[in-house]
């Protein structure tokens, strides 16, 4: 069998729902108001609403538009996987765990019409030390409608430097100026 780098490895342990993680049925705040894909003030973008779970799960909708196709009429594949990379991302909302993507699995299991309203899921599987292994899907027109995108995920806890390091000084310097562009949950302030 394939040993794939996002196996759970034998030190992980189940991921805990921080005590202060937002409450079942809470909406998720953008995180950066111009992330891709969740930000209000990215035209371009998914602007995804993301739903926070009972446990250390996800649920978000999201519409296939003429915009996102790749095949004449059909969602391009490379977009599913952004959208499936953003409701993983959001997990560490939960676990209390500042996160980028270290590695991203996606399966594609069926096409994705346009006009397809897509139910996206994501859980917290596991963590060992910074590491936090996810997983999510995507099913055709309902929560319990055909999978045609699935994801497996690996995310690693970062600290603020490396957004503020890494990112464009320009993007940075705006933040600086506009404190609302990145979100504050609690006590906590989201990465951006
Ligand atoms: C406070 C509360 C906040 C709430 C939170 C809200 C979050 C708000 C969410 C935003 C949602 C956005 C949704 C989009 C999310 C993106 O799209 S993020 C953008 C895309 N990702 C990136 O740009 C990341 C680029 N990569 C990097 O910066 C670095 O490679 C990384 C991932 C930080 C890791 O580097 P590093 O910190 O030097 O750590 P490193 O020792 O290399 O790796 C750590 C461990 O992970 C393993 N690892 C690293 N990469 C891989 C890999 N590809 N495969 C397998 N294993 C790997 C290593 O082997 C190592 O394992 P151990 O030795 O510990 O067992």
């Amino acid at each position: 069998m394939t040993a794939y780098r996002t196996e759970i490895p034998p030190d992980a342990v189940a991921p805990t729902r921080h005590p202060d993680a937002p409450a079942p049925g809470f909406v998720l705040p953008t995180h950066y108001a111009n992330c891709f894909g969740c930000g209000p003030g990215q035209p371009h973008g998914l602007h995804m609403r993301i739903v926070v779970g009972e446990g250390c799960d996800l649920t978000a909708t999201f519409d296939v538009t003429e915009d996102h196709q790749g095949a004449p009429g059909l969602a391009h594949g490379g977009l599913l996987a952004s959208a499936l990379d953003e409701i993983l991302g959001m997990l560490g909302h939960l676990t209390r765990m500042s996160c980028v993507t270290a590695r991203l699995e996606t399966d594609f299991r069926r096409p994705v019409p346009v006009g397809t309203r897509l139910y996206l899921t994501s859980r917290a599987d596991a963590v060992a030390g910074r590491k936090l292994y996810a997983s999510g899907q995507g099913h055709l027109d309902a929560p319990d409608g055909p999978v045609a995108v699935r994801a497996r995920a690996l995310f690693v806890q970062v600290g603020l430097e490396h957004f503020t390091e890494n990112g464009r000084a320009a993007e940075i310097d705006a933040i600086g100026r506009d404190p609302s562009l990145i979100t504050h949950i609690g006590d906590y302030t989201v990465n951006p």
